[in-house]
């Protein structure tokens, strides 16, 4: 009989997010020690969750991996004995000075062990409902993000990341058994598209998946969706929640991962003699 794998515990922390910085990231700390306090393992802030999401303030609110906000993420990780997915800041490279929407990743003893610069910029125009174009201010990240967090291992993209099967499915070739992207979709795409999308990647990727967004701002130009959410390999929801601020829990069962796995065996039923998809680095 297979060993019966270890479970953890997901927190998605769907926090407000305003103009002070500072105020931010206490909001951010304050949310990492509850989820912590109430037994989550594994713990993920929104994207962008230190600045407003607008390309004209990136780079004000830019900072380098050396910056106070990784510090003080660092710091709250090791505090807490959790591993931590940094939602997402503007991040700005030293050497070639390009801003990058990045999130940065810490395991329990709060080094920093991975950083995850968004693959796919948000540059959209849906006639007369919204604009938006990432690529104004911000340069796309180059690499794929699979971490071991002991448990199981975690694939992690941001928001518009996850419109691309491909990247998914490439996690989970990688050995991914979970799939987090904090997100902020909005009032256009958020209704039609956030949830099914989550649903979608968990059934093709037989996974978990985890999208987690600010809280909406009444104040804030863009009017994030929130609904932070959380789908099991099945496709069933398994937490949601409304525009307001609060955490998201999940059990996270690998043994139901497996098993899923097992009776539906798509993995060894590609037919990679008709198809194939191709990881170029
Ligand atoms: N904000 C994003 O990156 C993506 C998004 O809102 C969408 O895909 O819709």
């Amino acid at each position: 009989m297979a060993e019966r794998e270890k479970n953890f515990k997901f927190a998605g922390i769907q926090m407000l997010v305003g103009e002070n910085k500072e105020e931010n990231v206490r909001n951010a700390l304050k949310f990492i020690d509850e989820a912590a306090k109430n037994g989550a393992n594994l713990v993920s802030l929104p994207e962008c969750f230190n600045c407003p999401y607008a390309t004209k303030v990136f780079e004000q609110y830019s900072e380098t991996e050396s910056g106070e906000t990784v510090k003080q993420l660092s710091d709250a990780a090791k505090k807490n004995n959790i591993w931590l997915i940094g939602g997402s800041i503007p991040e700005k490279d030293p050497i070639d000075g390009k801003i990058y929407n990045t999130c940065f990743i810490f395991n329990d003893k709060g080094e920093l062990i991975k950083k995850h610069r968004k693959v796919h910029l948000f540059d959209i125009d849906v006639p007369n409902k919204i604009k938006f174009k990432e690529s104004e201010t911000l340069t796309p990240g180059n690499d794929f993000t699979v971490i071991d967090i002991g448990y199981c291992k975690v694939g992690v993209g941001i928001c518009y990341d996850i419109r691309f099967a491909e990247l998914s499915m490439l996690y989970t070739r990688m050995g991914a058994k979970m799939l987090v992207f904090p997100g902020s979709f909005n009032l256009v795409t958020g209704p039609a598209h956030w949830e099914l999308l989550q649903r979608g990647r968990a059934v093709d990727n037989q996974s978990y998946v985890a999208a987690v967004s600010p809280a909406r701002n009444p104040d804030s130009a863009y009017q994030s969706w929130g609904h932070s959410t959380v789908v099991d390999p099945w496709g069933r929801i398994l937490s949601k929640t409304d525009e307001h601020q609060s955490i998201i829990y999940a059990d996270i069962d690998l043994n139901e991962l497996n098993e899923v796995r097992s009776s539906i065996p798509i993995t060894v039923q590609r037919r990679n003699d008709l198809y194939k998809l191709e990881q170029l680095k």
